[in-house]
C-alpha cells in the first residue's frame, strides 16, 4: 500500500539520548491522526523529522512512495508538506491579506513572471480574501500582522497553511494560546479539511476533547516509541493514555 505520507524506523538520537525511536507510521489521504504522549514524549521531534527541521539519525521518510528523506525542510514544503509553525511563517510587517496573498501566489508558482502577477493578481487577493473569510480575519485585513492578537496570529498562520494548500497538513497544538471563543474556528477549519478527503491532517494536541473531536485514529508515542495505534475511543481507554493525560495511575 501507498500512504500519503510514511515513516519507515525513523530514528533521532541526541547524544545518548534517542528522542524518536525506530518510529514506523503510514498515514492516508483523508484521516486524521493524532499524535498523542506525554511531556517529552518525542511528538515534536517527529514533526521536525517529518518537516525537515531535523536530520534523522536513521530511518526514512516517504512522500507519496518516495524518499525525501534527504531533502531540504523548503524542498518537503515544496512537495506538499505543510506545517504551521508557532508564527514563525508570518511576515511581521506585512498586512493580514498581503500575508496570505503572498501564500497564495507562491501556491499558484506565479513569483517570478511579473505578466503572470498582474494578469492574475486580482485572482490571487480574491483566492486570499476567500481564505481570510475562512478563518475569520476578513474583518482585519489591512493590519499588520505583528498588531494582531495572539488567537489572531495562531488564525493567520491556519490560513497561510491553507492558501499553500500541501497534501499534508500537520498542526502542533493549533488552538494554543487562543481564546475560547476562537478555538472553533479552527477546529471548524480542520473538520473542513477532512471533509475534503484528499489531505492528509497529522495533529499533536494535549487537549483530548479536541483529540476526540477530531481523530479518525490515534497514536501514541512514549520515551520516542510509537505504543499504540488505533481508533480514539480504544486508544483514549489505554492505560498510557489514562495515566499521562487523566491522572490515572496505572499498575506497571
Ligand atoms: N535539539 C535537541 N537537543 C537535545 N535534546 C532534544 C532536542 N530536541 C528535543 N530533545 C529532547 O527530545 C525529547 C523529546 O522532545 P519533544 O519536544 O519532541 O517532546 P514532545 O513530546 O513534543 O513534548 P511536549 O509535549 O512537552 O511538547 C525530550 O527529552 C527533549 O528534551
Amino acid at each position: 500500500m501507498t500512504f500519503a505520507l510514511e515513516t519507515q524506523d525513523l530514528t533521532i538520537r541526541f547524544g545518548g539520548h534517542v528522542a524518536v525511536n525506530a518510529v514506523s507510521c503510514g498515514f492516508q489521504p483523508g484521516t486524521l491522526t493524532a499524535i498523542v504522549g506525554p511531556n517529552g514524549a518525542g511528538k515534536t521531534t517527529y514533526f521536525n523529522l517529518i518537516s525537515g527541521q531535523l536530520p534523522a539519525t536513521s530511518g526514512r521518510v516517504l512522500l507519496h512512495g518516495r524518499d525525501i528523506s534527504h531533502a531540504s525542510a523548503p524542498a518537503r514544503s515544496r512537495k506538499g508538506i505543510g506545517r504551521a509553525f508557532q508564527l514563525t511563517n508570518l511576515f511581521p510587517y506585512l498586512t493580514v491579506l498581503e500575508n496570505v496573498r503572498l501564500a497564495v501566489q507562491s501556491r499558484a508558482h506565479v513569483g517570478l513572471n511579473m505578466w503572470s502577477v498582474w494578469s492574475s493578481h486580482k485572482d490571487l487577493i480574491a483566492r486570499a480574501e476567500e481564505v481570510l473569510e475562512a478563518v475569520a480575519l476578513a474583518s482585519k485585513r489591512d493590519i499588520p500582522a505583528a498588531a494582531l492578537p495572539h488567537g489572531d496570529q495562531r488564525k493567520l498562520e491556519v490560513g497561510i497553511l491553507m492558501a499553500l494548500e500541501p497534501d499534508v497538513f500537520m498542526f502542533d497544538e493549533p488552538t494554543a494560546g487562543m481564546s475560547v471563543d476562537e478555538v472553533p474556528v479552527i477546529l471548524e477549519l480542520i473538520r473542513g479539511l477532512k471533509c475534503r478527503k484528499d489531505k492528509t491532517i497529522l495533529l499533536v494536541e494535549h487537549k483530548m476533547d479536541v483529540v476526540r473531536e477530531l481523530s479518525d485514529r490515534i497514536i501514541v508515542l512514549h520515551n520516542g516509541s510509537l505504543v499504540a495505534d488505533g481508533e480514539p475511543a480504544e486508544v483514549i481507554a489505554s492505560p498510557i493514555v489514562q495515566e499521562a493525560y487523566l491522572g490515572v495511575e496505572v499498575k506497571k
